[in-house]
């Protein structure tokens, strides 16, 4: 059975001035979440992620489009009026109260049993780490934890959804890396939505169950993390989500003598056999002829026979290997998980098998193919 609709976003834009004129921040985005689920809103900087999620809260107008939230259309309440708990960027507690007060706020102005309170926000400060700051007023505490009481603030109320603005931002990676898994399962544990801006993909990884990735204020794909690594909608997702960043090179595409040829900067031929690929994906590629072919760091395999490369850089970080090598007029990028004996210079030959190849259009970036499969 499929959860229910929380949340709808239907053609909505944002412009920074007068519509149609002004600053175009976020453009026509539409994106429907079920009850329960994480979402993450991932981009680089600017890329109009929080200009999303503050016209979700009310904090911006919608320039046009519709939000539906919990059944209603919301785009013109005001944020009092949507039942969203949201967590600042910029932490905004009360500065005249305790943390504590700070995270009961909402559950006493519900008028809650005291001991009920007490419960919920000891619980969400334990799994935060902030029971020892309970006490001390936002000032007298750092940002790391003032951003955790912020946090604390929202996940404990009760709402249709939560907003987490860069929700550890301020915090060390150790810690974030124990809470990202606590959050997870608190979140998941009572049913909530949510909905966290982010622009780390690890966090976005770790955390969502499905990814919006941003760019320029359009929204480039919306999937599961795995969808998103598997079969990347366009260049954009394919090259921004994924380290080290997938492997790009323009090509051109022909077929002679049974053999199907990728052409590359510099005379390089990559050729496999025709039958190598599915009849529909070849035809589609033959289609276009310009295209641009996608590998991930771990597909690039050196073997005995196969591209020339010469290394540029080999470095090892402790648990992996990652190889830079010159190739047709790029670099390409290779990962081991042992430590390669290569020097800088050295040649090398590397296999890119064709399940392992993305197909991107040259002139729209938009994904033609993935391995064996065509592109959606
Ligand atoms: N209040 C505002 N007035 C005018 N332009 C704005 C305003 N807020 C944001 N912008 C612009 O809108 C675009 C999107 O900004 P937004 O803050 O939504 O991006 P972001 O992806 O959240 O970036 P960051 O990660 O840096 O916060 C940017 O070009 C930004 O300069």
């Amino acid at each position: 059975m499929t959860a229910p609709m929380q949340l709808q976003l239907d053609a909505v834009d944002k412009f920074y001035g007068p519509v149609g004129l002004g600053l175009h921040a976020v453009k026509t985005i539409s994106m429907d979440v079920s009850k329960g689920d994480i979402i993450a809103l991932l981009g680089s900087s600017g890329c109009g992620k929080t200009s999303t999620l503050r016209m979700i809260a009310g904090f911006e107008a919608v320039s046009r489009g519709k939000i539906r939230l919990a059944g209603r259309e919301v785009q013109m309440l005001p944020p009092v009026k949507r039942n969203v708990a949201m967590a600042f960027e910029g932490y905004s507690l009360y500065p005249t109260v305790t943390v504590r007060d700070n995270i009961a706020f909402a559950l006493k102005a519900l008028r809650l049993p005291a001991a009920e309170v007490s419960k919920r926000v000891n619980h969400v400060s334990e799994m935060l780490e902030i029971t020892d700051m309970l006490d001390k007023y936002p000032s007298s505490i750092s940002g790391g934890q003032q951003q955790r009481a912020s946090l604390a603030r929202a996940l404990v109320r009760d709402a249709d959804l939560h907003l987490l603005d860069e929700p550890m931002g301020q915090l060390e990676p150790q810690l974030r890396t124990l809470l990202r898994g606590r959050i997870k399962h608190y979140i998941k544990e009572r049913g909530l939505t949510a909905i966290l801006v982010t622009h780390d993909q690890t966090e976005a990884n770790a955390l969502a169950d499905r990814i919006a990735v941003m760019e320029g204020g359009v929204l480039q794909q919306f999937a599961s993390p795995s969808e998103i690594k598997d079969r990347p909608a366009n260049l954009f997702t394919g090259t921004f989500v994924g380290e080290p960043p997938m492997n790009v090179f323009p090509a051109t595409v022909s077929v002679t003598g049974g053999a199907l040829h990728f052409d590359l900067q510099g005379g390089l031929d990559l050729h496999y056999a025709e039958t190598a690929f599915a009849p529909e994906v070849r035809a589609q590629m033959l289609a276009r002829r310009d295209v641009v072919i996608g590998v991930r760091p771990y597909a690039v395999h050196r073997a005995a026979q196969g591209a020339r490369a010469r290394v540029v850089a080999n470095q090892w970080l402790g648990d992996q290997s990652h190889i830079a090598a010159s190739f047709a007029g790029k670099t390409i990028v290779l990962v081991e998980h042992d430590r390669a004996p290569l020097r800088e210079g050295e040649d090398i030959a590397v296999e890119i098998r064709p399940d392992d190849l993305h197909v991107f259009d040259a002139d729209t970036g938009r994904a033609l193919s993935h391995g064996q499969e065509l592109a959606a």
